[in-house]
Order: structure tokens, then C-alpha cells, then sequence
């Protein structure tokens, strides 16, 4: 039976939605983060499969503004809520949403769309590459120690309500965003993100508690967790689930995590998704008893090509032309000559020249915020290098020195 794909009237917003949860394993989504999709998602950017009766596909896209590097916020659609329904898999519904929907967000002039993917393997064939990582850590506190830089002791660490730190809490969430490359900057709504705090969402543990990093009386950082108590019978052996962490300077960071270390009865601090480059592996005593693990964590797509490549900053001169490879966005595909000067600020032409590499979109998504090396992609075959030294020329100039990361998913 074929389908139409369309994007939801308002009426049928609620069908859309029950589409997305059934694709997703039909749990209904908690009251309080429904409402806080409602209030966040955008209809008119969103599109779906109609077969007639119901919603059996469905993609979202927000309006966001992602932080590359070099600190600007460039405008890039966060691809969200992708679904089909079991009983319309693998007949190229997701294949049609997606080149749709790419189409839209060139025409609404975003250089960029982005995601975090609930699989690694579905969006590289429609040029999305893994820009950033997430490290996950499961650090036994009893016995891991934290060097403390000068200062710490100047740090106070004060409860706060969740609610009522928020607005604290986003002014440095502001102040670090422009920082770090792939960092959503928030949209008018989404401060509700952080603080949203459905019971199911807990693992067991407490409601989101929250503790203020401050020095003369200025708000420094902040840290919000769940404390999940648990006794090996009479032994206590609590969690502590961090959810974020923050801080503008080194020792208000050191000073929040060793809050979360000495919390009592617990005895192991767990994150998901930490920058690669947290400080905090800098600050423990045994890297070995903080079980760290690499995820994937957003996929960058670069739509506009052009755009995106001049939008961003590069680290050291450069004078290259790419051969691109893009298949699913042909307007990208082609020769195209990137230079960028001393600053750092780039061009990026059509060009007749002959090419220095060549470069499939997804690799150029992959380094594009430069947390992947050029050199390491054309090692594993999927640069082309056709001048000597172009490879470690482009690669120096998309790296960066923070690595980059999204701090939340959407
Ligand atoms: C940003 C986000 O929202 S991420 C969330 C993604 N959604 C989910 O994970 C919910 C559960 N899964 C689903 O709803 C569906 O299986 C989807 C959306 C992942 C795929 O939808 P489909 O309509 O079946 O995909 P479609 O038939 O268009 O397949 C397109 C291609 O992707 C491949 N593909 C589809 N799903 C997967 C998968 N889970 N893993 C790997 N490859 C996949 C297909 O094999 C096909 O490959 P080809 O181009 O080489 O032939």
C-alpha cells in the first residue's frame, strides 16, 4: 500500500506523536516530558508517512543554533523523533523522510542538520558523520582520589532546588556554550530540558537534586545528579547518577566533583555522556577505576556545504581543493577549493582545479567540528590524498583544541 508524506496538520499532531512512541517501543512518554515535547517541538518542520488511516513515519526537526569552532552559532536542524512503524520497516520510508527533510532544511537556509542516532549505523548512508564523542564513566569513589587545584578550598558548594538554580545554572551553561564546539545554544523553551524530571526516568534514584558551586557570592558551576542508595546488606553501596556538570573555572570544577565523590553511603559516581576531554580524568588518582567507555554522540550533516565550511574557523592556514562525494545531496557534490587565512577565517568556491583530496560528505560531517583528524579517516581509507601533504595540511587546519561535544540529547 503506498503512502503519502506529509507534514501533520495541528489536528493530527497527537497521531503523529503516537506513531513516534510506537516506533520507539510504544511506551507512553511521561505527562511532564510530553507536555515539554509539545511545547518544544515544531510542527510545521515536522513531516511523516500517511497510509490513509494512520501516521506510519515520522521525522522531526527543531531550530537549533550549534556552536562550531571558533565560537559561532551556526543555524542547524536537529533531526529528532524519527520513526516508522514496524509493519512499514525496509521499504524506504525512513530513505524518503530523509531526503524530504533535507531538502527542507536547505530551503529554510540551515548550513547543518544534526542528531544523535538511536543506532550508529542508519545515517551514514545519508551522509551524517560521528562528529563527536561521549564518554560514560562508572568511577569507584571509595577508592579513586582527585588532585585539587590552588583555590578549591575558596569554593562553597550549596544545595539549590532545581527550579530555582535554572536560572543560575543556564548563565553558565551561556558562558561555556560558544566554547565548545557542538553545544546547542538554547532556544526560547528549552531551559526546561535540564530541570525535566519524569519518575521513570530516574533508575531508581532520587528526584534531580542540584548543588551550586559559588566564590564571593557568584555562581561558579553547578552539578545535578540522582542518588540511587543501595546496601550490600549491612554495607552501604549507593550511586551517585550525575546528569550535568559545569563550572567556569578549574577549581570550582574540582570542587563539585568532590562533592559528588564524598557523598555518604555511596561509593560509585556514574556519567553518561562526558566530553572525551573532561578535566575530570586529569583529577583522578586510578583512570582504571573509572570504567570508561567511548560512545558516539552527534552526527553532523553538512547540508549547505559551502556554508558550513566557512562558517567555522580553522586552526592554521590552508589551500586545498576537495572532491565531494554526495550522493543523497547532489547540490554539494563536486570540486570545491577551501582556503582560510592566518585568523583562521575560510572561503569555500566551486573549482576547476584539479582536486587535493577527495572526501565523501560524511567524513568532511565527521571532521567538520574537529573532533575527528583528516589523517585518521585517510588511514582508514576514506580520504583520498592526491597532492603529497594535502592530507596533514586540511587535517591540522579542521582540528581544534577542545574536543567537541553535545551536551544532551533532543
Ligand atoms: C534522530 C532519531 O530520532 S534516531 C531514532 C531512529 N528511530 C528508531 O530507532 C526507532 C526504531 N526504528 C525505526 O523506526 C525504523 O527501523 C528506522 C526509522 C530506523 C528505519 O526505517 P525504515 O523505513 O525501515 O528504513 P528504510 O527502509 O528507509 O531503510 C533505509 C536504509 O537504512 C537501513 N536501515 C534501516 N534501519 C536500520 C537500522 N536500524 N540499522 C541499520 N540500517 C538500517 C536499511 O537497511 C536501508 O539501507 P539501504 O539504503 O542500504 O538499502
Amino acid at each position: 500500500m503506498t503512502t503519502e508524506l506529509r507534514v501533520p496538520p495541528a489536528s493530527e499532531w497527537d497521531a503523529w506523536f503516537t506513531c513516534v512512541e510506537l516506533a520507539f517501543g510504544g511506551v507512553p512518554t511521561a505527562p511532564e516530558s510530553r507536555e515539554m515535547y509539545d511545547a518544544l517541538a515544531r510542527p510545521d518542520r515536522a513531516i511523516g508517512h500517511w497510509d490513509g488511516s494512520a501516521w506510519v513515519g515520522t521525522a522531526g526537526a527543531h531550530a537549533f543554533r550549534m556552536s562550531v569552532p571558533g565560537g559561532a552559532a551556526v543555524p542547524a536542524a536537529g533531526v529528532t523523533m524519527v520513526g516508522v512503524a514496524a509493519t512499514h520497516r525496509r521499504q524506504g520510508l525512513l530513505r524518503s523522510m530523509m531526503r524530504r527533510q533535507l531538502e527542507d532544511v536547505r530551503a529554510w537556509g540551515e548550513p547543518l542538520a544534526v542528531l544523535t542516532a538511536s543506532e550508529p549505523s542508519i545515517y551514514g548512508r545519508f551522509g551524517y558523520g560521528a562528529a563527536t564523542g561521549e564518554l560514560n564513566l562508572r568511577i569507584d569513589s571509595s577508592r579513586v582520589g582527585l588532585s585539587l587545584p590552588p583555590g578549591t578550598e575558596e569554593v562553597r558548594i550549596r544545595y539549590a532546588s532545581p527550579a530555582g538554580a535554572l536560572d543560575a545554572c543556564e548563565a553558565v551553561y551561556a558562558r561555556l556554550a560558544a566554547g565548545r564546539p557542538g553545544t546547542p545554544l538554547r532556544q526560547p523553551g528549552w531551559e526546561r530540558l535540564p530541570v525535566n524530571d519524569p519518575e521513570g526516568g530516574r533508575a531508581g534514584g532520587s528526584p534531580l537534586q542540584c548543588v551550586l558551586a559559588e566564590r564571593d557570592g557568584e555562581v561558579t558551576g553547578y552539578a545535578t545528579f540522582h542518588v540511587r542508595p543501595s546496601w550490600d546488606g549491612p554495607r552501604p553501596q549507593g550511586t551517585v547518577a550525575v546528569r550535568d556538570l559545569a563550572a567556569l573555572d578549574p577549581a570550582s570544577y574540582a570542587a563539585l566533583w568532590r562533592f559528588l565523590f564524598g557523598i555518604d553511603l555511596t561509593s560509585v559516581v556514574e556519567c553518561r555522556n562526558r566530553p572525551v576531554d573532561d578535566a575530570v580524568l586529569r583529577l583522578v588518582s586510578d583512570v582504571r577505576r573509572c570504567e570508561v567507555r567511548v560512545w558516539d554522540g552527534l552526527y553532523v550533516r553538512l547540508v549547505d556545504l559551502p556554508a558550513a565550511l566557512e562558517a567555522r574557523r580553522y586552526r592554521a592556514p590552508v589551500d586545498v581543493v576537495l572532491e565531494v562525494e554526495d550522493g543523497f545531496c547532489p547540490w554539494n557534490a563536486g570540486r570545491w577549493r577551501l582556503t582560510a587565512d592566518e585568523k583562521g577565517a575560510a572561503s569555500c568556491r566551486r573549482s576547476e582545479d584539479p582536486a587535493d583530496l577527495s572526501v565523501s560528505v560524511r567524513e568532511l560531517g565527521a571532521a567538520y567540528l574537529g573532533g575527528v583528524s583528516l589523517t585518521t579517516l585517510a588511514a582508514a581509507g576514506l580520504v583520498g590524498e592526491h597532492r603529497p601533504g594535502a592530507v596533514a595540511q586540511a587535517s591540522l587546519a579542521f582540528s581544534w583544541d577542545v574536543e567537541p561535544w553535545c551536551p544532551h540529547g533532543f
